[in-house]
């Protein structure tokens, strides 16, 4: 078993740290405050992020980034998408060409709309980064509940000693060779969470729901095709699979968040009672931006973007989608 650390310590990077210390690994996690690692190690419990779930004997904590590392053979990365560039920066000059580098986050950054595994290996070209995604939410994970998710690498080699790694008979993992595919489905699913979450905290129903679904992966997968991903992979885990999870599961953020603002919440008041991070959000402008440029057509992205941030009224926006031409499947 090779030593892991996971860098963050909200609910994912917690939840995956109880899981592979539990499974057999020596995990230590990295986080950034001092007060998060004091409740960790005297609680045995991550309160605000992942709370009920208990912290396994042997998991360590600490917030000393060359100690953190020093050790670990997989380092995961499980900081928020605006964040990634910053601690992968921070964390570079202590990496070794030895270590292998998985991230978990979500999303695409902010200005430069890159896929993250891009940022991270820019910042360290050294190691291999490859990608873990798929339907899995962290307070499932961390109690064990029977979850498949990929591990995505150009490199097979690298992806299939991880998917080794991390796999028990509670946590199964596939391989996939699609980085761009796999990136792009796991950043987009986000946008059609929210999506979902407005029908639902609108009043609509299950019909609503499954024409967000059935016609979110078909405009997720025209923009990921665009940008050189594979069709196939967006009919797998991280395509409609995360886009499941997300779409109907009350842990997902993005939905809950969706469903605040279907009632009428400011995007504001929104976050502020979801204190987790929403991916979806920065997702959003992300996704209308790069559809411009690539001239790809996403009317439920672009829906969004206008509820979210030019104020359109979220039942106008669904009766405007509803009333565009008809047109072929
Ligand atoms: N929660 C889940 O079930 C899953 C989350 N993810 C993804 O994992 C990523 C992390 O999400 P969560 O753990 O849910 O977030 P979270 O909201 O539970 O925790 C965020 C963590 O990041 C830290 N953080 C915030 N800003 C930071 C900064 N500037 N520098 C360093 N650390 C910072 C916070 O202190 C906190 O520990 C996201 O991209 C999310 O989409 C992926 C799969 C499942
Ligand atoms: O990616 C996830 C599940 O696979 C988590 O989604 P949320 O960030 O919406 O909770």
């Amino acid at each position: 078993m090779k030593k892991v650390a996971v860098i963050g310590s909200g609910s994912w990077g917690t939840a995956l740290a109880v899981m592979l210390q539990k499974h057999g690994h020596d995990v230590i996690i990295w986080s950034r405050r001092q007060d998060a690692v004091n409740e960790m190690q005297k609680e045995r419990e991550n309160k605000r992020y992942l709370p009920g779930v208990t912290l396994p004997e042997g998991l360590e904590f600490t917030t000393d980034r060359e100690a953190a590392v020093k050790d670990g053979e997989i380092i995961i990365f499980s900081v928020p998408s605006k964040a990634v560039r910053q601690t992968a920066l921070d964390f570079a000059p202590y990496f070794t060409k030895e270590q292998v580098l998985v991230n978990v986050a979500k999303g695409l950054e902010e200005g430069s709309l890159m896929r993250l595994s891009k940022v991270i290996q820019e910042c360290a070209p050294q190691c291999e980064v490859c990608i873990l995604s798929g339907p899995s939410h962290a307070e499932e994970v961390a109690r064990d509940i029977p979850t498949t998710c990929l591990i995505a690498s150009e490199n097979e080699e690298i992806a299939k000693m991880v998917q080794m790694e991390f796999m028990n008979p509670r946590f199964r993992l596939y391989t996939n060779t699609d980085v761009i595919g796999v990136e792009m489905g796991a950043a987009l699913k986000n946008v059609m969470a929210l999506a979902a979450g407005i029908s639902d905290g609108l009043g609509f129903g299950d019909n609503t729901k499954a024409a967000i679904m059935t016609r979110g992966i078909a405009e997720m997968k025209r923009l990921g095709v665009e940008m050189g991903g594979k069709t196939e992979t967006f009919a797998g885990l991280s395509g409609i699979g995360d886009l499941i999870v997300t779409c109907t599961s009350m842990h997902s953020r993005n939905r809950r968040a969706g469903i605040l603002l279907g009632q009428g919440k400011s995007l504001e008041e929104t976050l502020g009672e979801i204190k987790m991070v929403v991916e979806g959000v920065n997702t959003v402008q992300a996704a209308y931006t790069l559809a411009k440029e690539h001239n790809v057509e996403m009317p439920i992205t672009n829906a969004i973007y206008d509820v979210l941030f030019q104020g359109k009224n979220a039942e106008q926006a669904v009766l405007e989608l509803m009333s565009r031409g008809g047109k072929a499947e």
